[in-house]
């Protein structure tokens, strides 16, 4: 199991990062070209087996164990009407996560995902980004490693996801602080507010800028000031399983909010996600250029919850299906191509 013992140790495992398998990825590749279909037939299919492979370190990747864990937060900064909904919210959606009810549960059912929920001090908001720190040093260190012990080792493909009132509020602040441009370019109307609540949204975003900015050196102390515990602890997650080699499905805004301050300064560390959905709020397209990933799916979802990557694991299973199930021109006697 990943643990950081302490800040530097989470910066040092940032510089220390393993790549995919390339043998593995060679003979993927290879495989590939001998299956019976005309090169490339199955466009981005081919390139997902490909990756599954890489980051399976196998030419013939499996898809049995799919991990989905749902964080949860509550932010000082949703005391500033920034969301749609009060923050109780948050803790009931756990209840009903819990009790099998929720969107997540059921897509969970439907792509065979083992789903865990872990509630992060839901009793004990962050502090109000606008005016203070989100959390303190140790508050961020725990909520990190709470995201990097959820991940079971033996996982073959990884999805987080996120429950938090208010938190596309020090989403669109972390976007921001990452990759620059006017608080306004990353925020959207969230679970739905007005254009009032928007306005109110970007202030608190800019206060947060100009209080925090110069002092965001590193991308803990950017999580720490400008993030949320259920936030930290999907970057955590996220980069437990890149030290493992497990490749992860990234879902919506916040999900990708949450490792941005990483990738601005480490730029190959979304090597092993996919990007599975771009989501309908307006920063996770902008953010997924920065990414350099394109999506797989585009169906206008913005609920959160890991949805979006629970949606786009079929796709996965069916790049693995034909990768590992397909003949190959010998095998079939079927004529190649020049
Ligand atoms: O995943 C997304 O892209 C996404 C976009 C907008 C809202 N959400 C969800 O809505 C909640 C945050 O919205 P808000 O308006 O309270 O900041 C939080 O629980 C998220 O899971 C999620
Ligand atoms: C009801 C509800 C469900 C959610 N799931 C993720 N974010 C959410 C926000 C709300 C408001």
């Amino acid at each position: 199991m990943i643990r950081f013992a302490d800040r530097a140790a989470f910066t040092a495992a940032l510089s220390a990062l393993p790549g995919p398998g390339e043998a593995a990825v060679t003979a993927a590749r290879t495989r590939q070209a001998e299956l019976t279909k005309p090169a490339g037939s199955l466009g981005r299919l081919e390139d997902i087996a490909v990756f599954m492979a890489g980051w399976q370190n196998t030419p013939r990747p499996r898809i049995d164990r799919v991990q989905a864990v749902v964080f949860a937060g509550n932010h000082g900064v949703a005391a500033r009407g920034v969301s749609a909904f009060p923050v109780e919210v948050t803790e009931q959606m756990v209840a009903n996560f819990r009790a099998g009810g929720a969107a997540i549960n059921a897509l969970c059912r439907s792509c065979s995902a083992d789903l865990s929920v872990v509630p992060l001090d839901l009793e004990r908001p962050t502090g109000d980004i606008s005016e203070e720190a989100a959390m303190s040093e140790a508050e961020c260190l725990a909520a990190l490693n709470a995201g990097a012990a959820a991940v079971s080792p033996d996982t073959q493909l990884l999805f987080v996801g996120e429950m938090g009132i208010g938190n596309t509020t020090p989403a669109s602040a972390l976007c921001a602080a990452a990759f620059g441009g006017e608080a306004a370019l990353w925020c959207g109307k969230g679970s739905g507010i007005d254009d009032e609540g928007v306005a109110r949204k970007i202030l608190a975003v800019e206060q947060a800028l100009a209080l925090h900015l110069p002092d965001c050196d590193d991308a803990f102390e950017t999580l720490r000031r400008l993030g949320g515990r259920e936030i930290a602890a999907m970057a955590g997650a996220i980069l437990a399983a890149r030290m493992m080699r497990i490749p992860v499905l990234l879902d919506g805004f916040i999900a990708c909010a949450s490792i941005a301050p990483i990738v601005a300064r480490v730029p190959g560390f979304t090597a092993h996600c996919l990007a599975a959905h771009c989501s309908a709020e307006p920063g996770h397209v902008r953010l997924l250029g920065y990414f350099g990933l394109e999506p797989l799916l585009r169906l206008g979802m913005r609920l959160g919850e890991g949805s979006g990557a629970a949606a786009a694991v079929p796709i996965v299973r069916a790049a693995l299906a034909t990768h590992n199930e397909m003949a190959t021109f010998a095998e079939a006697a079927v004529a190649s191509g020049s």
